[in-house]
């Protein structure tokens, strides 16, 4: 106990006289080298992401649209649920959430305390829509249940630059600071070292190797996020500790005739003034929830985690054990941030510019070197290597899941439709190609994000996912809901709201927020809150869909079954036409039994066997792609065709679980009310 109490006054007290005493180095400038154990811990991990990646490649078929894509729809519920939360959780999030409980308290935390709700409306109300549908992409359902080909193409396009700007690029850039701070490399060359890691799943895996991998990645971050939290609050006094001292974390050197620098009182609440507050509590509540609703039940890389699952039992089990995950990141990332902010208040609450640019490099703010400032202070060897492997862990869970969608939605949805009769050796170099292309536009954004983030990188997260997610939400929850929704209502309530979104975003660009203390150039009222904007945009969008459809002619009654919520158990009736067919080597349509097949079959004259060395790193080449040498595969696929469930009565499983399921869902919903009270 009392050598806590000495390492607290040194820390929080000390500075002041430390800083006239003499010259003193900032600890952020204390070179922490990575010892042996270090980097042993580190070697350790990625021998062991390797071999669960390589067991998962070799255990399932990958030739199939379905094995590749869906993982053969066979996953059970806590690979599902480790998967969901790991593809969530990026480093973006370690970094941005304790960066914001850092800067802000708690209330960022409300962004996860959210997701434990909207989670399960994934499995408990779209996915069956889904499954009823029979698609294994979101864009894919946009066609089938709206026809015609633009709105296919727009959303898989709209979610690919969604992709860019929330999803890759923010996570690489959370991830090159982690390492920028943690180990002295410059940006640059981590982000290539992050890189490199990345693509040797990426090209291999297919959704098995991404969801078992994601399993193991996720008691990674667990066990080693649990550490830090642990030794956190154990050296700030535990969570009274947190409360005491948090409202005393000031900079020494700050503007006194400012608030800047000085920790907000509404600190602890959740719930902040509608009008002034950085979270105004209108916004946490219906403007939190809107893109929170396009994330965790329309976005391609959720939902293809979600369809993975075995059945709808499995399905239900896999959100559910997301959301009991999702109650950590504010204890684990929010909390774990503010007590950074308590220990180092001159370094991460810096307040004064031209000290900030010399402690992090960024004349807005340091909040956002709170993780990894407490990961070098207070780790001992060992423990910070297995930290950095946590950091990675985060970030490659959520990439290689991001990469393994985009190329989903660009192959299956957009170089498909543009090329009906590609063989799927073409679709599959495509795929991958574009992957790199992602990766590289991403990098290229990254200077934009470290601009536009003002210093909080979690807030320019949700502040983009507030301008453009908003609207596809409110069209896919008309779409699931509202039988008279058309495809002319769908797609001008997308265009009006992609018009207000774009014009948001480039307002922020124009008027970058001022930094503390100085004006806003931003003409009054242009820059309503991101919480609030996100309500206005997902009204309108809905306003205009609903006003369209009205005017429009009315969906036929017998082309909807199958594909919203009122008609998911009625036969799929839509007609696929002719253009609708998968692409040649994706497979054929039978319609007969109202069956769909698809299947990825190899082209075997294009590829007769070589032989000796060639042959054998063909071979090689091909069972890393996924695709097993010509001749065995292509009769493998015909002999055994992978058939999607017949209906959604099958799919659901036995009702007496799904009792089960459902009281446990609530009980935890009970949990999560409290919660949010608790931290009101
Ligand atoms: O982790 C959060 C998630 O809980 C929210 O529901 C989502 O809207 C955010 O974008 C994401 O970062
Ligand atoms: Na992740």
């Amino acid at each position: 106990m009392d050598a806590t109490i000495v390492t607290l006054d040194t820390s929080t007290m000390a500075t002041p006289e430390m800083s006239s005493a003499g010259p003193t180095i900032p600890a952020s400038e204390h070179v922490h080298h990575m010892t042996v154990s270090d980097i042993s811990v580190l070697v350790l991990y990625f021998i062991f992401v390797l071999l669960v990646g390589l067991w998962s490649m070799w255990r399932t078929k990958r030739d199939t649209v379905e094995g590749y894509f869906l993982a053969g729809k066979d996953m059970v519920w806590w690979p599902v649920g480790a998967s969901l939360f790991a593809s969530n959780v990026g480093s973006g999030h370690f970094m941005g959430l304790a960066g914001s409980g850092a800067a802000s308290g708690i209330a960022v935390g409300a962004y996860e305390l959210n997701g434990m709700f909207i989670v399960l409306l994934l499995a408990w109300v779209f996915l069956p829509i889904y499954i009823a549908s029979r698609v294994t992409t979101m864009p894919e359902y946009l066609h089938a249940r709206f026809g015609g080909c633009r709105l296919r193409l727009y959303i898989a396009t709209m979610y690919l630059f969604i992709y860019i700007f929330t999803k890759i690029s923010v996570d690489m850039y959370a991830g090159a600071v982690f390492i920028q701070q943690a180990l002295r490399w410059s940006l640059y060359p981590s982000v290539c070292v992050l890189l490199a890691v990345t693509v040797v799943y990426t090209v291999g895996g297919g959704l098995a190797a991404v969801i078992y991998t994601d399993a193991l990645q996720t008691v990674i971050m667990f066990c080693g996020a649990l550490v830090l939290m642990t030794i956190s609050f154990v050296e700030v006094g535990g969570y009274k500790g947190l409360l005491e001292k948090y409202p005393n974390s000031t900079p020494t050197i700050r503007d006194t005739n400012t608030s800047c620098g000085l920790p907000r009182s509404d600190a602890f609440h959740i719930f902040r003034d509608a009008r002034t507050a950085d979270f105004p509590w209108p916004g946490v509540l219906i403007g939190m929830t809107i893109p929170s609703v396009w994330y965790w039940c329309s976005d391609q890389v959720i939902v293809q985690r979600s369809l993975s699952a075995r059945n709808l039992l499995h399905a239900k089990g896999g959100s559910l054990f997301a959301s009991v995950m999702k109650v950590l990141p504010l204890f684990m990332m929010v909390m774990t941030g503010m007590i950074s902010r308590v220990l180092y208040p001159d370094e991460v609450a810096c307040a004064d510019s031209a000290e900030c640019e010399r402690i992090c490099g960024n004349p807005v703010g340091c909040t956002d070197i709170a993780y990894p400032k407490l990961v070098m202070e207070l780790l001992p060897s060992g423990l910070r290597g297995l930290m950095l492997a946590v950091m990675l862990a985060a970030l490659m869970s959520s990439l290689t899941s991001v990469f393994n969608s985009a190329s989903t939605l660009f192959t299956m949805d957009m170089w498909s439709a543009w090329r009906p009769h590609a063989t799927q050796w073409e679709l599959m170099i495509v795929g991958r190609t574009f992957v790199i292309f992602l990766v590289a536009v991403s990098v290229l954004w990254m200077p934009i994000v470290q601009e536009a983030q003002g210093g909080q990188l979690f807030v320019y997260i949700q502040a983009v996912s507030s301008y453009l997610q908003p609207p596809i939400a409110s069209v896919f929850i008309l779409a699931c809901f509202w039988s008279r929704t058309n495809e002319s209502g769908a797609f001008w309530g997308l265009m009006v709201g992609l018009v207000a979104g774009v014009a948001r975003m480039i307002i922020d660009l124009v008027f970058p927020e001022p930094n503390c203390g100085m004006p806003d150039f931003a003409p009054p009222g242009l820059r309503l809150h991101y919480l609030y904007f996100s309500i206005v945009a997902g009204m309108l969008a809905a306003v205009t869909t609903i006003l369209v459809s009205l005017a429009t002619t009315s969906p036929s009654k017998e082309e909807l079954g199958g594909l919203l919520w009122s008609t998911r158990y009625k036969p799929l009736t839509r007609k696929l036409n002719h253009h609708d067919q998968p692409p040649d080597g994706l497979g054929d349509v039978d319609n007969k039994n109202g069956v769909k097949m698809l299947e990825l079959t190899v082209d075997d004259n294009s590829h007769t066997s070589g032989h000796g060395i060639a042959q054998c790193w063909k071979t090689s080449f091909l069972w890393f792609c996924g695709l097993n040498s010509s001749t065995q595969s292509s009769t493998q696929a015909q002999s055994e065709p992978v058939q999607l469930p017949v209906g959604l009565r099958e799919y659901e499983g036995n009702p007496l679980y799904h009792k089960y399921l459902n009281i446990a869902a609530l009980l935890w919903m009970c949990v999560g009310i409290f919660l949010w009270g608790f931290f009101a």
